[in-house]
């Protein structure tokens, strides 16, 4: 398998990735992003994945997934449209456990994959990976990496990707013809055609939990507002989950400057996403 060095993606690469609406936009044609995370078991993490979507910049967020936590997102965000509709790109898995699925979410997350749509793949629905029908991206941490391989009775470039996951992520990526993310203090990026990318964070205050469910809403509405981009070339989603990482980063290290370096939590990162996301602005004409 050919490796490639990969690179650190920097803040120049990640500019002009966050489009503003121009005067012909509207919330349709700015992209829809579905979601189908959360769970009885996890209804924190559908709350923290929309409201990192919305806080991004997406036109209009769709939540299709169970009544507790549809109605904490609500609660949270009433902007969030429930239900099945029209959408450019889909976030799913996140705050789901893949053994504990209902029949009615399991077809939630099938409808998603068969979309032929660019699809943000999490935790309770990497095991679905097979059934993907567009360009997809997977954000596994390490532990959900070396479970999707032990599944597959694959085994990986070593014996657990903390060792190695510059190595594990491009295997993963030619394994499963995905782009994908592992999350770390690195978080390695990697495609089937060779694409690979490192993101350091800027701040180690974001180990904590539900930080990886935001990253995924700021994935989920990059992929939504380029949807057109990625159908056509479907490098650009692993260039935007590189920016997703860098943006999470940015967001992090300026919510914890706000309390004098202190600590954070996942929903201080989201908070701080529109003013990181301002500094990525695509330029208008
Ligand atoms: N507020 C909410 O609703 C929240 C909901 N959440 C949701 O919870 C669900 C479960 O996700 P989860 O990551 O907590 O557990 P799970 O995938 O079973 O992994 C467990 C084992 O994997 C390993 N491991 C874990 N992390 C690792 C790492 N970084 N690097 C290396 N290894 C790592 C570790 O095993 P060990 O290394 O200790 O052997 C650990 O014991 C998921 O749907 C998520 O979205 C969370 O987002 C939290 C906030
Ligand atoms: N030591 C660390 N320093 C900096 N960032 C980290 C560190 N550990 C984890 N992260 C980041 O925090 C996030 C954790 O995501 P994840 O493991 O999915 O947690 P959760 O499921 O609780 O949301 C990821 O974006 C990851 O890159």
């Amino acid at each position: 398998m050919e490796r490639h060095e990969a690179r650190e993606w920097t803040h120049d690469d990640a500019s002009g990735s966050v489009r503003a609406p121009s005067a012909d936009d509207d919330k349709y044609r700015r992209g829809v992003l579905g979601v189908v995370t959360g769970s009885n078991e996890y209804p924190g993490a559908a709350v923290l994945s929309v409201e990192a979507a919305h806080r991004t910049g997406v036109g209009m967020v769709r939540y299709v997934g169970p009544r507790a936590p549809r109605a904490l997102v609500l609660a949270r965000r009433p902007e969030t449209v429930p239900g099945r509709g029209r959408v450019q790109a889909w976030l799913i898995g996140s705050g789901i456990a893949a053994d504990r699925r209902t029949f009615l979410l399991l077809g939630e997350l099938t409808h998603a994959l068969s979309s032929e749509l660019p699809v943000v793949l999490d935790a309770g629905a990497l095991d679905l990976v097979g059934q993907r029908t567009g360009p997809t991206v997977i954000t596994p941490h390490a532990g959900e990496l070396q479970r999707l391989f032990a599944a597959r009775e694959t085994t990986g470039p070593t014996e657990h990707p903390a060792e190695d996951p510059a190595a594990w992520a491009t295997a993963a990526a030619h394994e499963l013809g995905v782009a994908v993310l592992l999350k770390g203090a690195v978080t390695h990026v990697a495609d089937p055609s060779g694409n690979a990318y490192t993101v350091t964070a800027p701040t180690h205050w974001l180990a904590s939990a539900g930080t990886g469910d935001v990253l995924g809403g700021i994935l989920g509405a990059l992929a939504a507002t380029h949807a057109a981009e990625i159908l056509d070339d479907p490098t650009v989603l692993t260039k935007l989950a590189a920016t997703a990482a860098y943006l999470h980063g940015q967001a992090a290290v300026a919510a914890s400057r706000a309390v004098g370096g202190g600590p954070i939590v996942a929903l201080d990162i989201a908070a701080a996403l529109p003013a990181a996301a301002g500094g990525l602005l695509a330029p208008t004409d």
